[in-house]
């Protein structure tokens, strides 16, 4: 099941694999024509109704694959109002090369003719509330034509997400939609198929520039909306919980409080005013502190659980019990890792190791990135929590869904890079799933680094990649080239 936002995830993914989405318009609109000619047959009249999206754009193509049929095109609105270039450019085409097609700028002028079959091409992922003029009369027109419906992706006034669906919605009978079903097509009483459009699987295997579009900002939206994260960490190391917490503000949190033992409270503070500390008693972690870190956490949307805490054996205990007491979702890096197995939560753990820590886990890694994917998988399914293996090639899964990351360079193996990388997680779990989340950070932490490298060079250090984050957090635009 696609919702929309992962259809744009997919279309911007494929682009960045070198497949650009007029390409995927091309194959849509040879996908209806293909679903045209198993209704009815060469000589037919077909009445193609485009909106003025990449919907209508798909219907402009499916003209160009039907020379057999009297086939008529209808663009409602003026070809100046055609919102995107790709269906603008399948127009220019249709007239350059003197198919029978026609603005309608009058709703009521609408003259399908008598046709057997209607193409509906006027809404399809964009819609948003009842159909609206000139789409309204037209669907209205569809109705007393008493022909075939032949819905693109989804009967135009359907939300393809299942939500709600138009009073004035198209009533088709058949739907041809693309790469897979939607959520909103459950609903629909008519015959459904799902044609390929050439998306590679790798639009899905790896994580893309498009999943930076799952993440977004609510313009409306206060201050905590955006995310609160506690970071734990700290005492036998300051730069490690710094790290991460920067990283966390770079990565969209709106607040971010540092939980640390006592003494190392002013030097971490000194790193950054943008920090808020919390000190606890005591030079490291330790049982006597769970309660209070406990308590804090409560007021937290995440919590990162590990960096720069150490291993002493009281530190580890006092990290299960923790564990053990918390709910949500809980970032866990560094020498935190290795209590995971022993823990019973009702938290939602992502853990961020690499491989030497994976190992330490109980967990088994092997060269080929394929292959670590698929046992990556299997221990997260065993544990029961959310596993972003860090790797040349990075593997996050929740047990059921496996991805890679191909983003990052040689340049990262210096010290730190992990800390960013669990605090990004951690503030971009505040406002996705944790599986979404590890790609995303997986993705703009390598991507960071890459950024820096090209600019710079090698020698690049974690808080380089710090400053990088919001630069590789960049959403590509609709077209899907970056923004
Ligand atoms: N990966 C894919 O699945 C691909 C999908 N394509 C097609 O692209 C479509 C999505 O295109 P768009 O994002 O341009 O969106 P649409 O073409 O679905 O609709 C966008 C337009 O509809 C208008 N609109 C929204 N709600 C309305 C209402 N209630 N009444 C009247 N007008 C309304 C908007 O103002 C906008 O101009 C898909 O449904 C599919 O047909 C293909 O072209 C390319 C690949
Ligand atoms: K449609």
């Amino acid at each position: 099941m696609l919702t929309a936002r992962e259809v744009a995830v997919l279309d911007a993914n494929a682009e960045a694999l070198g497949v650009p989405r007029k390409q995927l318009m091309e194959s849509s609109g040879n996908a209806v024509a293909r679903a045209v000619r198993d209704l009815v047959d060469p000589g037919a009249a077909v009445a193609i109704v485009a909106g003025r999206g990449n919907n209508g754009g798909d219907g402009l193509v499916a003209a160009r694959f039907l020379d057999e049929y009297e086939a008529s095109v209808h663009l409602l609105g003026r070809a100046s109002a055609i919102g995107t270039d790709i269906a603008r450019e399948n127009w220019e085409a249709l007239i350059e090369a003197e198919y029978d097609a026609h603005e309608v700028t009058d709703s009521s002028a609408l003259a399908l003719g008598d046709p057997d079959l209607v193409v509906d091409a006027m809404l399809g992922t964009g819609v948003a509330g009842d159909l609206r003029e000139p789409e309204a009369t037209a669907a209205a027109a569809m109705i007393d034509a008493d022909a075939t419906v032949l819905s693109v992706d989804v009967p135009s006034g359907v939300d393809p997400d299942g939500g709600v669906r138009a009073s004035n919605a198209v009533d088709a009978d058949h739907v041809v939609t693309f790469h897979d079903t939607k959520p909103g097509l459950r609903a629909v009483d008519a015959e459904v198929r799902v044609e390929p459009i050439g998306i590679p699987a790798a639009a899905e295997r790896f994580v893309g520039p498009g999943d930076l579009l799952r993440p977004g900002r609510d313009p409306r939206g206060h201050k905590g909306d955006h995310g609160e994260v506690l970071v734990v960490g700290g005492g036998p190391y300051t730069g490690a919980p710094a790290l991460a917490a920067r990283s966390a503000l770079r990565a969209g949190a709106d607040l971010v409080r540092v939980a640390c033992p006592h003494p190392v409270a002013r030097a971490l503070q000194g790193y950054s005013e943008n920090l808020i500390v919390r000190p606890f008693e005591g030079e490291r972690f330790a049982p006597g502190n769970v309660a209070t870190v406990a308590a804090l956490a409560t007021g937290h949307d995440t919590v990162v659980l590990g960096p720069g805490l150490g291993d002493a054996t009281a530190t580890l205990d006092a990290a299960g019990q923790l564990l053990s007491g918390l709910g949500g979702t809980v970032v866990v890096d560094a020498d935190a890792l290795q209590v995971v197995p022993e823990v019973e939560t009702d938290a939602t753990l992502l853990c961020t190791p690499h491989q030497g820590e994976l190992r330490a886990m109980g967990g088994e890694t092997a060269a080929d990135p394929a292959e670590r994917a698929d046992l990556a998988e299997a221990f997260a399914a065993e544990l029961g929590h959310t596993l972003l293996v860090k790797g040349a090639q990075d593997v996050i899964t929740d047990g059921e869904r496996t991805r890679r990351n191909r983003t990052g360079n040689a340049g990262m193996t210096v010290g730190g890079t992990g800390d960013v990388l669990a605090g990004a997680c951690g503030a971009l779990a505040a406002v996705l799933d944790p599986h979404a989340a590890a790609c995303v950070a997986a993705f703009a932490n390598g991507r960071a680094g890459d950024i820096v490298v090209a600019e710079r060079g090698h020698g690049l250090v974690a808080t380089d990649l710090v400053d990088a984050l919001p630069q590789a957090l960049r959403r590509p635009d609709a077209a899907g080239g970056a923004a």
